[in-house]
């Protein structure tokens, strides 16, 4: 079956279910707080209960990898399971697996998530451009080929990050606005929306750079890293139409009760909704 243009299905589905990612990180500390082992049996369980309480609901569900792969070869099963189950239930799945390298190691990334044979297949998948904007061509080659997406770190929600993604590269462009260039160029023409994203933190506290690139605008930060909706049209300015705001443990710590963890992300949906018309 082919895919229509994640871009496409993206807006549709904040549309339809609102303007929200939820992230699904499976943190010892969230294991210990749900009653779970942190084993694979406890992070299977959470993992489920996520995917039964919000697959249905929200319009984004974002497994961190890390979180799976620190399980070894269980986990990875655990995170093929909750990647398939979470799209069945009519979630896009974001893979959020930071990938970057050379291009010919970063085909065979972009083989492992935005390949319809592999397990691993998801809607989106979140990389990594400082290994040169270039050397994500095989991603953003293969995603376009199979209705996939690509998140690209802009400006990430760490204050670390600025050491790097602010630095002004000979031509006077700041890293991070190269970046959102070549992302605009990508989604040039693109219509509602075009499929390549970029990262940028709902933490900064001023953008500072174009964000018009007619992509998707990923906003981790709200909730356990300090920022809330209100801060939302402050850091982008126009571009907050474009937002996917993403909130990770500021929902999770609801669980594990099903009505609770919905109820979470239905308020973070409905406070985003009174910022971002
Ligand atoms: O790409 C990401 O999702 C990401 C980028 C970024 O700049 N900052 C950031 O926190 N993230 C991820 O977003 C999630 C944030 O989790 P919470 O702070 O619990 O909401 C984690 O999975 C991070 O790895």
């Amino acid at each position: 079956m082919t895919l229509a243009p994640f871009g496409a299905r993206l807006h549709h589905a904040l549309e339809t279910r609102g303007r929200l990612c939820v992230g699904i990180d499976p943190h010892a500390s969230l294991l210990a707080a749900w009653g779970l082992g942190d084993d694979v049996a406890g992070l299977e369980r959470f993992s489920r209960t996520v995917v039964e309480a919000l697959a249905g609901e929200v319009a984004v569900l974002k497994p961190q990898a890390a979180f799976f792969e620190r399980f070894g070869s269980r986990g990875i099963a655990v995170l093929e399971q909750t990647v398939a189950e979470a799209r069945e239930a009519g979630a896009l799945v974001l893979m959020d697996a930071k990938r970057g390298d050379i291009g010919s190691t970063m085909a065979a990334y972009a083989e492992t998530f935005l390949s319809p044979a592999g397990p691993l297949f998801s809607d989106a998948l979140t990389v990594s451009p400082y290994l040169g904007f270039g050397s994500l061509q095989p991603a953003l080659d293969l995603a376009r080929a199979n209705g996939a997406g690509v998140f690209a770190l802009a400006l990430t929600s760490n204050p670390e990050g600025a050491e790097v993604q602010r630095a002004v590269a000979a031509g006077g462009e700041s890293v991070a606005q190269g970046v959102l260039r070549r992302l605009a160029a990508e989604n040039e023409g693109a219509e509602p929306l075009g499929s390549f994203g970029a990262v940028v933190g709902a933490t900064l506290t001023e953008a500072g750079v174009d964000l018009e690139i007619n992509g998707p605008l990923l906003a981790p930060g709200v909730g356990a890293q300090g920022a809330t909706a209100a801060d939302l049209p402050r850091v982008f300015g126009d571009a907050v139409r474009h937002v996917v705001p993403s909130v990770s443990r500021d929902v999770l710590k609801h669980g594990p009760s099903v009505a609770a963890l919905r109820a979470a992300s239905a308020r973070f949906v409905e406070e985003i909704s009174a910022v971002v018309k």
